[in-house]
């Protein structure tokens, strides 16, 4: 006999006993005894609510759906996960080094006290080895490491970035992570752990030492972030890939490089990811390079040659297996559950499970096939079943989908066969305010998350906004939601509480997922301080054995250098550290090459050198260096530009030309032509909004409603309203992209179709309706909005940059030695050597320069999603778009207006003016709530329509009532700031 610990939400308060150890999933909901109150209808019991589903499946369509029963069909079903036994981790008292607080680490006490509070009160075993053998917290070593999904590598990391960071007062530490929401959950376990946490520094300069405590300052950097926080303000910077080589490449040109102390780079198995590897190679072979003892840690689950990865870092590495809580794995197909790996052998063949052992062919439990429509296809059927029976139990269940739509289809099915599940009034109402909140979001909402979130189950995927996306998952997080049907958005690092996860099929897309993103998604389930259990589902056609089996045999790759000529070539990373000025020699750059995975992963090094020779002449050849008089390299205006905006050298002259068209024939009568400057060009790693397809006929209805000049604007960017006249009537997809000339042309039409987005954003249509009108998802256009951000930034850089001439520092003694092959362009007097050459006449410089003004002004529209005239109002929390505009239309014409307001006299009902299509979704979900359940005057205290409309439209006003208060106290702040400005700049 068995009995389970306490059970979370939905279970009774006593420990429910297991005979055998065989009681089912089904056998425990039976036991649920809790008193509810549901909002949603009456108080029938299970037993009554299941048995009479059986008689009236099909009589009821909406209230009877049902997901069908999983049944035991083995005696040795150990399928109930309650009597699992996560393996025990020894304790503090065995062994005094699994305390944080133990001298050997020398820690801070209040960052021991920080890690207790957030629950870790006791390292592992192997966390300590990786510590104290590996010497990284001792002597400074690098480290690659590698252990299972929630094995606790993040927290190894943790420990050794706040330490050195506290304790080497002038340093800072950069955390590099491949998602902004890693990025983003990540900075808020950072802030926690660093509370209270001070470093020392020196006051004031002078020859008494004094010293002062400042808090330590951790920061976010991501592409869209609206942080004004910078690298000189922060002692952590938690940044996606991009942005950290940004912050390196402007922290060497500055010369503060040796500020940072240490870097750690989490899912270092991303080296290998075909669109952004190489610029995580590229940044940390540029650390190497610079020899200044800058501590580098790397670690992955899913690294196949971590020695490999050690041997370019110059690091130790550590291998660990150890997994808190195992995962128990499953196969299901043909609505049978097989264990993959628990009961003995893994499934090796397809064909094993057909000619195999009996214990293998025999499944350990069987989904009844379903009498709905809807779930006649196994898989959906299974995904379904086994989704609803641990939501029942009142755990968390994770579905990964391969497609948007797919989600939300599965999550609307589980939210139908989850209508009758009583749950605790208090998780009923958190449900409707998550609900409330998604409708309160200024960019709307996607209203089937309204069939699904009141029923416990959300979904989640890229088409959703950030802030959808933020509240599901909040929601799943602290168990409002107990499902959530993802795409594989959620399946990297993401620490949410998943007791089971399910995978609706092996494929994302098209294509079959690869064995280190089953890993990443698999590895989701039973996270430490989440839950104590973990399992996975892998939900297949039978046609799919084969290379479902292959996937779960397969070994992990080897991860490989992304800077091999087939793939992204050597010449960006050149070219960044010739324009920061890192490096100016042909030594100096094979020395660099030198340093990179590439050398020590491919056996021919001659190949490296002649890749480095070549990238070097196709940058003279680009005029994006060019070769000193003192035969040393160093970079054009233009070199320089394309650097520090961030961008590819082969986007970077796209841009260019698109800038220097600007110069010469800029219409300024139509914003047309600016808009289209601030539109990111479409390349596979500026995101979704660059790859999507143009709707020809949407694209000529646009350019009818144009005037003139905007018209004359994109001819000279190169549309031909004939063109797209013609795709529009022949029903063609896309442009040709066979070669140079048509590649460009595509780009330049894709790019202006996200132009006409951009102008209708930031002249407050909404998100909702540039959606529709595009065709395309909010969250796409969320994401467009929001790259364009970070590319307008990058191109006031680079016009900026444009206009600076370029200082020459004088060289090194060493510094005369340059390639064979640009010596050879030198004496050959080609026209790219010598000082001076490539600097723009003056009349040049200042029209970059204009344009640089120009584009800043711009830039406050597009971050403020507001016409010019309501600038200053939208600079105020949640005021932006159409908020501004109705506040400016009802006289609060200024930030100072706005702080004198009464948030519940004058603001809120300008708030509940714009919630109005929310209140006549709330009517509507609140009467067919009403009819769903039936007859509320037979159940008893069943509220009314209209006590459920009533309550619901009390909730929204009291939510829009706190927004309200913080607009008026944001607008009092930035009015107080303006005044402190003022008076500072009068005195
Ligand atoms: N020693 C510990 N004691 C208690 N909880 C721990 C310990 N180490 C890690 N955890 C918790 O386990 C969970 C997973 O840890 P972590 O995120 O560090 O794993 P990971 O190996 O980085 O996972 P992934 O590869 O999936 O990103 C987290 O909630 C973390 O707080």
């Amino acid at each position: 006999m068995a009995t389970l610990g306490q059970p979370r939400n939905f279970r009774s308060a006593e420990p429910i006993s297991l005979h055998n150890n065989l009681v089912t999933s089904v056998d425990l909901t039976k036991q649920q005894r809790f008193k509810t109150s549901s909002l949603a209808g009456g108080k029938r019991s299970f037993e009554a609510v299941n048995n009479g589903a059986a008689h009236v499946l099909n009589a009821h369509p909406q209230g009877q759906f049902r997901a069908s029963k999983i049944i035991k069909c083995s005696p040795d079903d150990v399928e109930n996960v309650q009597i699992y036994r996560p393996g025990s981790t020894p304790s503090v008292t065995q062994h005094p080094l699994l305390s944080l607080a133990h001298a050997n680490y020398n820690l801070p006490s209040q960052l021991v006290r920080n890690f207790e509070i957030l629950g870790v009160r006791a390292i592992y075993p192997w966390q300590s080895s990786c510590l104290m053998r590996s010497g990284v917290l001792t002597q400074s070593k690098n480290l690659v490491y590698t252990a299972p999904t929630g094995g606790g590598k993040s927290l190894v990391a943790d420990i050794v970035l706040l330490k050195k960071v506290i304790c080497n007062p002038p340093k800072k530490g950069l955390l590099i992570l491949p998602y902004v929401a890693l990025v983003q959950e990540k900075t808020k376990w950072l802030r926690k752990l660093a509370e209270g946490l001070h470093k020392e520094e020196p006051d004031v300069p002078g020859p008494k030492l004094r010293t002062r405590l400042r808090d330590v300052v951790v920061a976010s950097f991501y592409g869209g972030s609206r942080s004004k926080v910078t690298w000189s303000d922060c002692d952590i910077a938690v940044c996606t890939i991009e942005k950290a080589n940004m912050l390196i490449n402007t922290a060497i040109e500055e010369g503060t490089i040796g500020d940072l102390g240490i870097a750690v780079c989490d899912e270092l198995h991303m080296l290998d990811d075909e669109h952004r590897g190489y610029i995580l190679e590229l940044m940390l072979t540029k650390l190497l390079t610079l020899q200044l003892g800058i501590q580098l840690i790397g670690m992955s689950a899913t690294l196949a040659n971590p020695e490999v990865l050690a041997g370019w870092l110059e690091a130790k590495f550590f291998v660990a297996k150890y997994r808190p809580i195992p995962i128990h794995e499953h196969v299901v197909y043909d609505n049978a559950i097989y264990p993959n790996g628990i009961l003995g052998e893994p499934l090796r063949t397809a064909s094993q499970l057909d000619t195999s052992t009996q214990r293998l062919r025999q499944p350990t439990r069987r989904i009844e096939a379903s009498l709905h429509q809807e779930m006649s296809n196994p898989v959906t059927n299974a995904v379904v079943a086994l989704a609803v029976e641990i939501a029942e139990q009142g755990y968390g269940a994770l579905v990964f989908c391969g497609s948007r739509s797919s989600t939300q289809s599965i999550a609307v099915l589980i939210a139908r066969c989850l209508h009758h599940v009583f749950v605790p009034s208090s998780i009923s109402e958190s449900r409707l305010d998550a609900l409330t909140s998604l409708q309160t979001l200024p960019g709307g909402f996607e209203t089937a998350l309204s069939e699904t979130v009141p029923y416990g189950v959300g979904f989640h995927h890229a088409g959703l906004t950030a802030e959808e996306r933020d509240i599901l998952a909040e929601a799943y997080d602290n168990g409002t939601l107990k499902v959530i049907v993802a795409t594989c958005s959620l399946a990297a690092g993401i620490n949410l509480p998943a007791r089971r996860v399910i995978l609706n099929s092996a494929r994302m897309g098209r294509d079959m997922v690869g064995p280190a993103m089953l890993r990443q998604m698999r590895g989701r389930a039973g996270r430490k301080g989440k839950d104590e259990v973990g399992e996975t589902y892998l939900c297949c056609q039978k046609l799919e054995l084969e290379p479902v089996a292959e996937l779960l045999e397969a070994e992990l790759p080897a991860v490989v250098s992304c800077l091999t000529p087939e793939k992204r070539g050597v010449t960006r990373a050149i070219l960044e550290v010739l324009a920061t000025r890192m490096i100016s020699t042909y030594e100096g750059l094979q020395e660099y090459v030198r340093h990179s995975l590439l050398w020590h992963t491919v056996p021919n090094h001659k190949m490296v050198l002649d890749m480095l020779d070549a990238a070097i002449l196709s940058l003279l050849k680009d005029k994006l260096i060019e070769v000193s008089d003192l035969d040393t390299y160093l970079p054009t205006p233009l070199g320089s530009a394309i650097v520090a905006s961030g961008l590819t050298p082969e986007a970077g002259l796209f841009v260019h030309a698109d800038l220097r068209q600007a110069l010469t024939s800029f219409v300024m009568d139509s914003e047309i032509h600016l808009f289209y400057l601030f539109t990111p060009i479409p390349q596979p790693t500026t995101g979704m909004a660059m790859t999507q397809d143009v709707s020809w006929p949407t694209f000529r209805n646009l350019l009818e409603q144009l005037d003139d000049s905007s018209i004359r604007a994109l001819r000279l960017i190169g549309i031909n309203p004939a063109l797209v006249n013609r795709l529009a009537n022949d029903g063609l997809d896309n442009l040709p992209e066979r070669n140079e000339e048509e590649l460009r042309t595509a780009r330049v039409y894709r790019r202006v179709y996200s132009t006409f987005a951009l102008r209708d954003i930031c002249n407050e249509v909404p998100i909702n309706t540039v959606s529709l009108t595009y065709n395309l998802p909010r969250g796409t256009i969320q994401t467009l909005a929001q790259s364009c951000h970070g590319f307008a930034a990058g191109m006031i850089k680079f016009c900026q940059r444009m206009a600076q001439p370029i200082l020459r520092t004088p060289p090194q003694p060493n510094d005369t030695i340059i390639s064979p092959d640009a010596q050879f362009i030198a004496q050959a007097g080609t026209p790219f050597h010598g000082a001076g050459r490539s600097e723009l006449s003056t009349s040049e410089a200042s029209g970059f320069s204009m344009l640089a003004a120009v584009l800043e002004h711009m830039q406050s529209r597009l971050y403020a999603g507001a016409r010019a005239d309501l600038l200053e109002m939208a600079q105020v929390t949640f005021v932006k778009g159409r908020m501004a505009r109705l506040l400016y239309e009802a006289g609060f014409k200024s930030v100072r207006a706005l702080s004198e307001a009464d948030a519940k006299k004058d603001i809120l009902p300008i708030m509940m003016q714009i919630s109005g299509w929310k209140l006549r979704q709330i009517e509507r979900e609140s009467n067919n709530m009403q009819s769903e359940e039936g007859d509320p005057a037979a159940e008893g205290n069943v509220n009314s329509k209209e006590q459920i409309y009533e309550m619901r439209r009390k909730k929204l006003e009291e939510k829009m009532l706190r927004k309200a208060e913080i607009m008026v106290r944001s607008a009092g702040f930035i009015y107080e700031r303006e005044v402190l400005r003022s008076v500072d700049l009068e005195g």
